[in-house]
């Protein structure tokens, strides 16, 4: 449903993209993963229309919206630090986009992304007042009640931690199938990008490394740098914690 066609771009003279050619599919969930300064968040900053590619072109259900201005793109974007307004507590937060677009979200729809996002008893409070991930759901209502086309996330879990991670990232899942909502996700962490993926976009010295799904990723590495970028990082991982349960059982069953 969306498409990157020999997408372009440089800072300073320093090519950060160089031809990058992707596809999304409706309703699918799409990790970006690579090095810091590897052009991750530049990527989602394009496909919103944050920042212009210096070329190629980007194609929305096969219409080019190269030159659309970001706020009719239909995109919409959720930041590493949410964004959100401290003066208004987390209702007014959510419905502050609806201001202007009435009749886009109706009173029961938002009714119903605050429960599916478990945010009833928090809608009088500050956000100061929140929690790291209470803070990121408030964000994710807000972004959704303006029925995005797309739905950019850039970091959306590095502020969480354990628990409330997998929590989050059960919503994702939850969301994207429910509202069949293309999701693209800018992450750092491997483990991050191959459990909540549908396909894994691997970007590294501006090209396009490994496109895949997470199975086809660890079963079959598409080259040196995925193996060593991803799969070394995961294997001692998993050798750390594995050594972790071999000195000292952490759970005493039975
Ligand atoms: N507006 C800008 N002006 C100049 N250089 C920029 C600008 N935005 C990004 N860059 C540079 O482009 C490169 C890619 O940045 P980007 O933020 O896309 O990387 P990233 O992969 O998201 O990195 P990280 O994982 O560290 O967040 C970096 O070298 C960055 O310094």
């Amino acid at each position: 449903m969306l498409k990157l066609e020999k997408i372009k771009k440089g800072f300073d003279k320093k090519t950060i993209l160089d031809e990058i050619s992707l596809d999304f599919r409706e309703g699918e969930i799409v990790t970006i993963l690579g090095p810091s300064g590897s052009g991750k968040t530049t990527i989602l900053n394009i496909i919103l229309g944050l920042i212009q590619a210096d070329e190629g072109r980007i194609l929305l259900r096969g219409e080019d919206v190269t030159d659309v201005p970001m706020e009719k793109r239909g995109f919409n974007i959720v930041f590493q630090d949410y964004g959100l307004f401290p003066h208004l507590n987390a209702y007014k937060n959510i419905v502050y986009g609806l201001k202007n677009n009435t009749g886009l979200c109706s009173v029961d729809e938002v009714n119903d992304l605050i429960k599916l996002l478990e945010l009833e008893e928090h809608l009088d409070k500050r956000i100061t007042e929140l929690s790291g991930g209470q803070k990121q759901r408030v964000a994710f209502a807000r972004t959704l009640v303006m029925k995005p086309q797309v739905l950019l996330l850039d970091e959306p879990l590095s502020a969480l931690d354990g628990v409330i991670k997998e929590s989050i990232k059960e919503r994702i899942k939850q969301i994207a199938r429910e509202f069949k909502l293309t999701t693209i996700i800018v992450t750092h962490d491997p483990e991050e990008a191959l459990t909540l993926a549908d396909r894994v976009l691997i970007i590294n010295e501006g090209k396009v490394a490994a496109y895949a799904t997470p199975e086809e990723l660890i079963h079959t590495p598409q080259c040196d740098f995925v193996n060593q970028f991803i799969l070394r990082q995961l294997e001692i991982k998993r050798q750390n914690i594995g050594q972790l349960f071999t000195n000292t059982p952490l759970l005493q069953v039975g």
